[in-house]
């Protein structure tokens, strides 16, 4: 593994690449690689596209975790409005414990960013080589997230009844928003991701736990399959109907919210502390890092539809349009 560089410094811990297990360095030696968006290079996985300290994390969440029935675990393709779901869930899991949430001043979202709140596996929990997390001392319901293929989930999640909640969005808007995030990331010292260079490797399925779609539909499937194991959900609809799923997402954890609470405004409560404008403007937000050492203003930027409009050429929505509908149409499924 290379050496560490002080361009190496300059980047989030959870994207360097040294400091990797034994095991996982023996892996990345067999491994398909290809040029990659932040780090070197990524390697193809059971499938999906790692960093080599994402793989790490990977590997050893597969090893390590045990699920509990009454756990959680919110999954998203990165860009695809993990941040927002991490809020909401947090807020609505933990309602009673932070009651009156149009006044409550001590309401943790207001001084902690949502990643800090609802770690990550392998970017948070597992990224150590060296340490393994003692979760059993977390009271339940434990709530999780991951960037994880359904595929690549630990055993004890697929074995178990916890629930997986599953959010998705336009590639078009994931691909925007992960192209502004990791040319934020990049250091001075380092070039830029160019848009045409990302978008063709985007569309090749090569990014960070990419393929999208492959990544959309292992989801999309096994909640056909099974609707109460995992719930899928759209960013696009969430932002047009927030109330409607907020309360359908109460219901598939099985804490729906009683008519008293919604007289009372609970919903829009939770729903106005969870919104852009609210946690993008909190001081914390905007002035501090996350675990991981990123900037906790980075996963705020427009919390818009349709950006991508803003950036891509008519001949590269053709070419991302087609891919969707080649890879998804079959399986009712569009964006
Ligand atoms: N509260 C809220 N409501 C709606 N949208 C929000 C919210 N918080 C973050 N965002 C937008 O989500 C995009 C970041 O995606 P993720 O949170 O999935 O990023 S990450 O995977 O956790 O790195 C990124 O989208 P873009 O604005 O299109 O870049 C964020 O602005």
């Amino acid at each position: 593994m290379e050496k560490l560089s002080d361009e190496n410094t300059l980047v989030p811990k959870y994207l360097q690449e040294y400091d990797i297990s034994e095991e996982c360095k023996e892996l990345l030696t067999t491994l398909p690689s290809e040029k990659g968006w932040i780090t070197k290079h990524l390697y193809q996985y059971q499938g999906f596209w790692f960093a080599p300290k994402g793989l790490q994390g990977a590997l050893s969440c597969q090893k390590h975790f045990q699920a509990l029935d009454t756990d959680i675990l919110l999954v998203t393709s990165p860009k695809s409005g993990t941040t927002w779901l991490k809020a909401l869930s947090f807020a609505l899991i933990n309602r009673n414990k932070y009651p009156n949430i149009h006044s409550n001043s001590n309401h943790p979202l207001l001084t902690t960013n949502p990643h800090n709140l609802v770690p990550f596996w392998e970017t948070g929990l597992y990224y150590n080589k060296d340490f393994v997390p003692d979760l059993k001392t977390i009271s339940p319901p434990r709530i999780f997230s991951t960037h994880l293929s359904y595929e690549s989930l630990p055993k004890s999640v697929k074995d178990s009844t916890c629930k997986v909640v599953y959010l998705c969005r336009d590639p078009k808007d994931v691909f925007v928003s992960f192209w502004h995030f990791i040319n934020k990331l990049k250091t001075k010292s380092s070039e830029t991701l160019s848009l045409e260079e990302a978008f063709e490797s985007f569309c090749r399925g090569v990014c960070p736990f990419g393929p999208f779609w492959e990544h959309v539909l292992g989801y999309w499937k096994k909640s056909l399959e099974s609707s109460k194991k995992v719930m899928f959900l759209k960013y696009e609809e969430m932002k047009m109907k927030p109330y409607f799923y907020l309360k359908e997402i109460a219901k598939f954890l099985e804490c729906p919210f009683s008519q008293e609470e919604e007289s009372k405004g609970v919903v829009d409560g939770i729903l106005n502390l969870c919104s852009f404008d609210k946690l993008s403007n909190l001081e914390v937000n905007k002035t501090e890092k996350v675990s991981f050492n990123v900037e906790n203003k980075y996963f705020f930027r427009l919390g818009q539809i349709g950006d991508w409009k803003n950036h891509l050429t008519t001949e590269m929505i053709e070419h991302i349009n087609s891919i969707t509908k080649q890879k998804l149409a079959n399986h009712g499924l569009s964006f």
